[in-house]
């Protein structure tokens, strides 16, 4: 038998509690598998570990034969992920977030428009396609998110709650979508609460309680082992009516389903309606209703849990479905080349997402791009009097300061370039992300580019600034663009530095807390507004091992005497230093921090 998922002694523990405890699943390839449990169960841990945004603690889970642990990337490529969370692309357009998904499934160029279409039509998004996201409501949200999931064709599609809080016609629409995978041949994993959703799409499903499977098996057979049939019974005098079933030969299990409500699983619904009903007349057990109703997979969930989802399923609706092709798998190239221009496609949507973000985010822009160049006048005319002319030798003192600005506003630079990655953990987004099969240096490159060239644009405009001001640098037009590129190696590096501290940040406070005590010591301790000569030896020594001062030096060097051969030294150490951050970047994964990602 060919398991396509298989767990065994699957654990996943969170301190002393044991969130998923020794899991044993399988789903057999082509079937519609349904995880179900009540709030807690476990089904979402055990899904972050399948999609390996989570290690497990102990045991082992296949998936498509590939060792979640051990053979993440090989699982990323064939899984199809949709997850609770709604990943957040407030400020772009919903045809904008899912045409950036398909670049990062590397949907080719020529199919992109198509098969955005497709997808949008098949979760009924396709009238609300050019407005913004930010517009719309939970299950628009909801159904964008699946929208992204289904632009490829996985090998298995991965479902937690895919159609929570949607209302009847989206359920509808994608359940005939999950329908249609199956008749395609795709396995799906889904979670969910909607025991009715359970009964009509999956083959075969898996109750789960405090992280242990209690009963799995196809809808019908668990529904049969219930009993024949059920009655069920709303009194005030539940105890009396416990009085008349316990003992009697025709009442199987008595289950209390509410303070009122009470399900008689039966062997003959006939017989056992009689007897309730004489029972109750003679011994005053007041019955306010009694029905007859076939077992259901509620039945079977109250049976090995005891208690029930809390989630009542809607009502069914007639509907009409859409039914567009369903998208092919898209081949992943293996040449070098191939995997080159795919890191060039992923790296480039997500550049387009941040650059779309931040042109529909006008006050932010305008405040990014003046903020800086406030500094300058600000330092510029506070400080002037007080610093000993000697210490700025024949230098105007704008230029002198020009640097430190600039140092000052790549620190700031590098804290804002990790808060949109610590949103995107946060909310879910960057959980998504990882869960593809999309190069995770493509999503920190796209970032430190970004931040990179956003960083450049500021220091352009405090020089602009600094000239108006009257300073008269001696770098030449050639020294400007060096001064850029060190303001992009400083800006880079930063950035690096600081994703590593939201990767590793328990949470949002923790990075702010963090990266605001490190932000001061970062600048105080280099040659930002006073040389290495005048301070304390201590503090020239910590100087030393921070990329601060070595940026500074050379674009000191290069805005007050232009460039000279001696600049090569600490511009290559600083070279030094983004490439250390970089490579110590691509080897964290946010994963891999003590909770995992959503
Ligand atoms: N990061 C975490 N840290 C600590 N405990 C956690 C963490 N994630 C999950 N848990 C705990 O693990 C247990 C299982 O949670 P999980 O989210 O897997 O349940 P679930 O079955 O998906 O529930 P629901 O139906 O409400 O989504 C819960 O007790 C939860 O509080």
């Amino acid at each position: 038998m060919s398991y396509v998922i298989e767990t065994q002694g699957l654990t996943r523990e969170f301190g002393e509690r044991k969130a998923v405890d020794g899991l044993g699943i399988q789903v057999k390839a082509g079937e519609v598998f349904g995880l179900l449990g009540p709030n807690g169960a476990g089904k979402t841990t055990t899904i972050r570990m399948l999609t390996t945004l989570l290690a497990p603690s102990g045991g082992r889970a296949l998936v498509c034969g590939y060792d979640v642990s051990r053979e993440a990337a090989q699982v990323r490529r064939r899984i199809g992920y949709v997850s609770q969370e709604k990943g957040v692309r407030h400020l772009l357009t919903a045809r904008e977030s899912v045409e950036i998904e398909a670049d990062l499934h590397h949907v080719p160029r020529r199919e992109r428009a198509l098969r955005v279409t497709e997808v949008l039509e098949v979760v009924g998004l396709l009238a609300d396609a050019d407005r913004q996201v930010a517009e719309f409501s939970g299950g628009m949200l909801k159904r964008l998110d699946l929208a992204c999931g289904l632009l490829q064709q996985p090998e298995v599609l991965i479902l937690d709650e895919p159609t929570l809080g949607l209302d009847v016609q989206s359920r509808h629409r994608i359940w005939d979508h999950v329908a249609r995978l199956r008749r395609q041949g795709v396995s799906v994993l889904l979670t969910t609460n909607y025991l009715d959703e359970a009964d009509r799409l999956c083959d075969r499903v898996s109750i789960i309680d405090a992280g242990k499977e209690v009963v799995a098996g196809t809808p019908d057979a668990l529904k049969r082992a219930v009993g024949a049939d059920v009655l069920h019974v709303v009194t005030d005098d539940v105890a009396g009516l416990r009085g008349i079933a316990d003992g009697r030969a025709w009442a199987h299990r008595v289950l209390e389903t509410g303070p009122r409500t009470v399900n008689l699983h039966v062997g003959d619904a006939m017989t056992a309606l009689a007897e309730v009903a004489g029972a109750a007349r003679e011994r005053g057990v007041a019955l306010e209703q009694i029905g007859l109703q076939r077992p259901t997979l509620d039945d079977v969930f109250l049976l090995h849990t005891g208690r029930g989802t809390g989630t009542a399923a809607d009502e069914e609706q007639p509907h009409t479905p859409s039914s567009p092709p369903a998208a092919a798998p898209v081949p992943r190239t293996t040449t070098a080349r191939g995997a080159l221009r795919g890191r060039r496609q992923e790296t480039a949507a997500l550049l387009r997402r941040w650059f779309l973000q931040l042109r529909r985010e006008r006050l932010n822009l305008v405040f990014t791009l003046l903020q800086p160049a406030i500094w300058l006048v600000f330092f510029g005319s506070s400080l002037r009097r007080a610093v000993d002319p000697g210490a700025v030798a024949d230098a105007d003192y704008i230029s002198f300061m020009l640097p430190g600005v600039i140092a000052f506003n790549a620190v700031g630079a590098g804290v804002s370039g990790a808060v949109p990655l610590l949103w995107d953990k946060e909310t879910g987004y960057l959980g998504r992300l990882m869960s593809m099969p999309l190069a995770r240096s493509s999503i920190v490159l796209s970032r430190l580019l970004f931040q990179m060239v956003l960083g450049a644009a500021q220091a352009a405009l405090i020089m602009l600034v600094a000239l108006a001001l009257g300073a008269r640098p001696a770098a030449g037009p050639v020294d400007a663009v060096l001064v850029l590129v060190a303001v992009m190696l400083l800006t880079g590096t930063l950035t690096a530095g600081f994703i590593a501290l939201a990767y590793g940040s328990s949470s949002n406070t923790t990075f702010f807390a963090i990266s605001g005590f490190a932000s001061f010591p970062l600048l105080f301790a280099s040659n930002a507004f006073v040389a290495l000569d005048a301070m304390p030896g201590w503090l020239a020594a910590v100087a030393r091992f921070n990329p601060l001062t070595y940026a500074i030096e050379v674009i000191r060097g290069l805005v007050l005497d232009g460039w000279r051969a001696g600049l090569a030294v600490p511009l290559s150490v600083l070279l030094l230093f983004a490439v250390g951050c970089l490579l110590t970047l691509g080897r964290l994964s946010p994963a891999r921090s003590g909770r995992g990602l959503r």
